[in-house]
């Protein structure tokens, strides 16, 4: 279970995450809604290690976890997944990870195919990245991050970019991460998309949290910045 305690972040003099508290346990599938400025971005970065914890704690197994433990512990998808992209072609992309923590080649060739195969990219493995789709792209950034196997998976908006194919396509593929036992963690604005895999929703209101709980729960209130999913008007 991983603990975030206090967690208060500063960008100069805006607040953007005010004394945010609360659990992930392990195996759950947590979405986190809130306004645009409301701090989701600045928390999934401190959790995966991008930004550093300024006030507060983090804590997995009663053990206070440094910036740098959450690298290793914890993976991050960004938004826009060109911003994560370093391969010139597919396999090189998925590989990069394994080569910094210095894999043996031809575990690191296992493990690239297996991860080619689990995310449907075999058949594009020698494309250049350039030339891929944004939802093949929102795959493969995916992918780049899960070979490397972090306990803990982190997406920012996820969907935004793509139609709906592409949509379901990603919402099956961290379903079935999910199911293998990675804990993910999805910040979105569509919760119509999420609803059916998640099962526990944090909601932000100016960086901080003002609803932690099951999401049936949450549909009961009225949050005006999040929009109803259709079945629930
Ligand atoms: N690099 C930065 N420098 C200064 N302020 C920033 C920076 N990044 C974010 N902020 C501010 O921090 C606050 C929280 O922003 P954050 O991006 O975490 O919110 P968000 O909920 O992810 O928004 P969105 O839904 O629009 O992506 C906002 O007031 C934002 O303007």
């Amino acid at each position: 279970m991983l603990e975030i305690i206090d967690l208060t972040f500063y960008y100069g003099n805006i607040k953007a995450l005010d004394r945010v508290t609360f659990k992930i346990k392990d195996g759950s599938f947590v979405l986190i809604v809130g306004a645009n400025a409301s701090g989701k971005t600045t928390l999934l970065k401190i959790l995966c290690g991008l930004l550093p914890i300024q006030k507060g704690k983090i804590m997995f197994d009663k053990k206070e976890l440094s910036q740098n433990d959450l690298r290793y512990l914890c993976g991050y998808v960004f938004h826009n997944p060109l911003n994560q992209i370093v391969g010139t072609t597919v396999e090189e992309d998925i590989a990069f990870g394994l080569e910094n923590i210095g894999m043996e080649r031809n575990r690191m060739i296992k493990e690239v195919e297996k991860t080619l195969k689990s995310f449907g990219l075999y058949e594009l493995k020698e494309k250049d990245p350039a030339t891929l789709s944004a939802g093949q792209l929102q795959k493969l950034a995916t992918a780049s991050v899960t070979v490397l196997k972090p306990k803990y998976l982190f997406l920012d908006e996820p969907t935004s970019m793509l139609d709906e194919q592409d949509s379901k396509q990603i919402k099956q593929c961290l379903k079935d991460l999910n199911d293998s036992g990675i804990t993910i963690l999805v910040s979105t604005h569509d919760l119509e998309q999420f609803l059916d895999t998640s099962n526990w929703i944090i909601h932000l209101n100016n960086g901080k949290i003002d609803f932690e709980g099951e999401i049936k729960e949450f549909l009961e209130k009225d949050f005006p910045d999040v929009e109803r999913p259709g079945c629930f008007n």
